[in-house]
């Protein structure tokens, strides 16, 4: 129940959506519960009391009668099917908004496949439960409870034998439900898995393909498959088992009662149409209890799914902002760490160590070093990506920790060694961290990277759409639009993060001489593998082991004998290489 008390805000809101259903339900199952009285008053007073003048009343009553449940019916329904679509309706807008804002730990483990069905399986599970489940249970408690009250007025013993099955069915029925709830959970895991798999696959696609690993993919999906496949059976051999179980003990009651009731009738003792009646009523009784399999599937269901959005509706996220936060203030750039260590969530071992440097707003900071010695690392920590375990990190003297997080992260450029571009059009792409700015200005942003002239030379120019991943450009040309968004935001930092790893030297030069012009004026981050890309920077910090080991610009760190000389060298010689071998 505790699943269901958590989740209320979504759909207490609407509550008088499903008081109204409940409201109709009622009338319906009153009128269904009449149907075997009438067919009492039939059988014993106009066929075997002949009083043939009652019929044209019986009639109009019968038809009456199904018409007030039509409507009702219909009422009881969209009533209830609306209360569960608005609510869920509003679990969507929240889960998407709160996967919006968790912070970056949260993805390095998150499974997107797993995300999607929890966003479309569960939240229909537990749509499942506030449109149907909830009205089922007052359906269930109004015909057992009116049932059995009719029932006890026309025989008390012959009530008393009736329900004397009942315990049986109930405890076949709490039976069912102990083994069907963890059945459940484990299907929506295994879909979750399932989908994982996929959305997997297809992002990577390029990667499976290029190394021919189609029957290595095939087989891991078939392991899945197999589990989602075994799960459902394994669900199914539970239903498949207690039902046939509960339809002998509803039989049965039938049978008892039929024998017994017979033998009241012959005896004089009860009338033949009030058997007839007690029949339908029992079948009140008894189809409730069995269909009570169904009610917990979707109560199960529900409580299952339930569960499953609030994992994502309860992560917590340590990334916050302070109340007082410095809001709308223009960054000049000036960032500085002082004692910088982190640890990525899990990992012992920190990423950064001790990191302390000042970059003068408009300065170059080059980062170098091995991989995985946390040059990316340094870059996250500036816009609150991940948080440091000590030290501190400022922007114009203020800890990041006191900026209102949108005024940081719209001041801060990012261009990756792979750039996402959403599916839609070059335009939009370039304008998607400021949609109000003006063509003029995302023309100025694509000719300062590099990438007007082949825009334009694309059939629909800047309106030109993309593919998912922004498939159906090259490297380089996704590599400028990337630039023009990172100009657009007009960002006081700027973090070119291998932007020019991906492509050949050529478009690296194009590309170099793009960023040069961006560059101007903003604080700028350069992390690269050459030298050749950070030689100019103000400042060259080499990292190794989450370490600075090295610092200065380019001409001291030349004649430092260290390890930026070391990289300088092999570099060198490659080139050296590569030249002897093209020449002779
Ligand atoms: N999200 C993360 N969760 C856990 N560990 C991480 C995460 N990101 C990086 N690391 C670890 O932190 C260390 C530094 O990684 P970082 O990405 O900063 O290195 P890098 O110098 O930028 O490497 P590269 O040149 O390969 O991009 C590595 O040991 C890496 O495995």
């Amino acid at each position: 129940m505790n699943t269901f008390k958590k989740l209320k805000e979504f759909y207490l809101p609407y509550k008088k959506y499903f008081i109204l259903s409940a409201i109709f339900m009622i009338v319906t199952t009153a009128i269904t519960l009449v149907y075997p009285v009438l067919l009492q008053k039939t059988i014993d007073e106009v066929v075997i009391g002949q009083k043939f003048g009652i019929i044209p009343y019986l009639v109009v009553g019968y038809l009456v009668l199904m018409a007030i449940k039509g409507v009702s019916t219909y009422i009881q329904q969209y009533t209830g099917d609306y209360f569960g679509i608005i609510a869920m309706y509003k679990i969507r807008e929240k889960l998407y908004e709160k996967l919006q804002f968790l912070p970056f730990r949260y993805y390095d483990n998150a499974k997107t496949g797993d995300i999607m069905s929890r966003l479309t399986a569960d939240v229909q599970g537990f749509r499942q439960f506030l449109s149907f489940g909830f009205s089922e249970i007052i359906r269930f408690v109004l015909f057992v409870g009116i049932s059995i009250v009719v029932m006890f007025s026309y025989s008390v013993s012959l009530t008393i034998v009736t329900i004397l099955a009942l315990p049986f069915l109930i405890i076949v029925v709490n039976k069912f439900d102990k083994q069907v709830h963890p059945a459940f959970r484990a299907v929506r895991k295994s879909f979750g898995h399932l989908n994982t798999k996929v959305q997997e696959n297809i992002s990577g696609i390029n990667t499976v393909k290029s190394l021919s690993k189609e029957d290595f993919e095939i087989d891991r999906f078939h392991t899945f498959n197999v589990d989602y496949r075994d799960r459902n059976v394994h669900n199914s051999n539970i239903w498949a088992k207690y039902f046939p179980l509960m339809e002998f003990i509803g039989n049965a009651c039938i049978i008892l009662l039929l024998s017994y009731g017979g033998y009241l009738v012959i005896n004089d003792r009860i009338l033949p149409g009030q058997l007839v009646a007690f029949y339908s009523l029992v079948g009140y009784i008894i189809f409730p209890i069995m269909n009570l399999g169904f009610i917990i599937n979707i109560f199960s269901q529900g409580k299952a799914s339930g569960e499953r959005l609030l994992e994502i509706l309860e992560e917590p996220n340590e990334i916050k902002e302070k109340e007082n936060a410095e809001r709308d203030v223009t960054l000049k750039g000036d960032v500085e760490f002082k004692n910088v260590t982190l640890n990525y969530p899990g990992d012992e071992n920190a990423a950064l160590k001790n990191i302390s440097f000042k970059a003068k707003p408009g300065s170059v900071i080059g980062l170098i070093g091995a991989t995985g010695s946390g040059k990316t690392s340094i870059t996250q920590l500036i816009p609150r990506f991940y948080e440091a375990v000590s030290g501190e990190v400022l922007i114009d003297g203020i800890n990041v920790k006191d900026y209102d997080l949108n005024t940081l992260r719209t001041q801060i450029g990012f261009v990756l060694q792979e750039s996402f571009l959403f599916s839609s059009t070059i335009k939009a792409n370039i304008a998607y961290g400021r949609p109000d700015v003006s063509m003029e200005d995302i023309v100025n942003a694509a000719k300062r990277a590099d990438a007007h002239n082949f825009i334009m030379e694309l059939p629909d120019g800047y309106d030109t759409l993309l593919g998912e991943r922004g498939m159906g450009l090259s490297g380089g040309q996704k590599q400028r639009i990337a630039i023009a968004r990172a100009i657009c935001i007009n960002p006081s930092i700027l973090v070119l993060d291998d932007a020019t790893s991906a492509v050949d030297m050529e478009t690296e030069f194009a590309i170099q001489k793009a960023m040069r012009e961006v560059m101007h004026g903003r604080t700028t981050f350069i992390i690269a593998h050459r030298i050749s890309s950070l030689k100019h920077a103000d400042e060259i910090l080499v990292l190794e082991d989450g370490e600075i080991v090295e610092r200065g610009v380019h001409e001291q760190l030349m004649t430092n004998n260290g390890p930026y000389e070391r990289i300088y060298n092999i570099q060198f010689k490659d080139q050296q290489a590569i030249l002897q071998s093209q020449m002779g």
